[in-house]
């Protein structure tokens, strides 16, 4: 079996009346893209700050890399490369010199400081931007420097959230492509995200949080299994009704949705019985069914 990336049991948060955080059970593994999604509000970004030890748990504990949290932090952090809720930095001096900043309070060696800094800077896509001034970024801009200082010193883990907030549909893309490629690589990725969609493109495994709970935990092909009907395109939609008697879920002029699961013997069947056709596709669920169906009433403040 993998090795546990993070791992955490009965990891609880309370402020006052409010249980931000109820008992979660993460399971993040080695070679993951792990996809942390919740409604605003649901407790994504105090879990997040509880595994960086940001925050301290009210009860449960946290082990990331294999070492407790936070009591390993000095060990355990230097290896962790974090983007949590808008990245400080330091306003009048550039993203370039932010970097070196960082990369000097990381203890990065100096004389190989320049050639980190300008790789994570063209991995981003501020290399030409990198002499402006922070206080001239945009959101979208700063979001960037936070995932370079991010990546400095090349983490094997990285743990994420919301980090494509600010950015625009371009901006959004080029971080889905850094993180695949940067998951090709072998990095771990935790991503805290609200956006269904940006989950599904990207991640191996899901997590669901609702008000506080996990209430999914599962890799994303497993829950994105067949239903068990498959799609049917042909011209032909007359004659297949007629063949496929009792078992058409629904039909349009083009198209069929049949309550069949065998794709081979159905095609079989329609080519036997004249039908011609043009596309065959397994039905699939949605994370959006999965996510509905676990999350109940909150999930209509999720993004799809
Ligand atoms: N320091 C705090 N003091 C009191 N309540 C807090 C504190 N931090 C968070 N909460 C509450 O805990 C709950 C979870 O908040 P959290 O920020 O973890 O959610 P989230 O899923 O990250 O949402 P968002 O995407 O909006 O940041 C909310 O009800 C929030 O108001």
């Amino acid at each position: 079996m993998t090795a546990t990336i993070i791992g955490t049991q009965g990891l609880t948060k309370r402020f006052g009346a409010i249980t931000a955080v109820d008992g979660i059970d993460l399971d993040v593994r080695e070679g993951d893209v792990y996809g942390f999604l919740g409604a605003n509000g649901s407790g994504k970004t105090t879990t997040v700050r509880m595994l960086l030890g940001l925050v301290l748990a009210t009860s449960g504990t946290a082990e990331v890399l294999g070492r407790p949290m936070p009591r390993d932090g000095r060990h355990v952090l230097p290896q962790i490369g974090a983007l949590v809720e808008s990245p400080a930095a330091y306003p009048r001096l550039s993203g370039r010199a932010n970097l070196r900043v960082h990369d000097a309070l990381a203890h990065g060696r100096r004389a190989t400081r320049k050639g980190r800094v300008d790789q994570v800077l063209e991995q981003v896509g501020l290399a030409g931007v990198d002499e402006r001034p922070v206080a001239a970024y945009s959101l979208g801009m700063r979001q960037r420097l936070g995932l370079a200082h991010a990546l400095l010193g090349e983490p094997r883990v990285l743990v994420l959230d919301e980090p494509t907030n600010g950015l625009d549909p371009q901006g959004i893309r080029e971080v889905r492509d850094l993180l695949l490629q940067l998951h090709r690589g072998g990095t771990t990725i935790f991503l805290s995200s609200h956006l269904l969609a940006e989950v599904e493109q990207i991640a191996t495994r899901v997590g669901v949080l609702d008000r506080g709970r996990l209430v999914v935990q599962e890799r994303l092909d497993v829950l994105k299994r067949p239903t068990g009907r498959t799609y049917v395109r042909t011209p032909d939609v007359a004659q297949a009704r007629a063949l496929l008697d009792g078992q058409v879920e629904s039909y349009d002029e083009r198209s069929l949705l049949v309550r069949v699961d065998d794709v081979a013997a159905l095609n079989a069947l329609l080519v036997r019985g004249g039908v011609r056709v043009s596309g065959l596709a397994p039905e699939r669920h949605t994370l959006e069914d999965v996510v509905l169906e676990a999350a109940g009433a909150s999930s209509d403040r999720f993004e799809s």
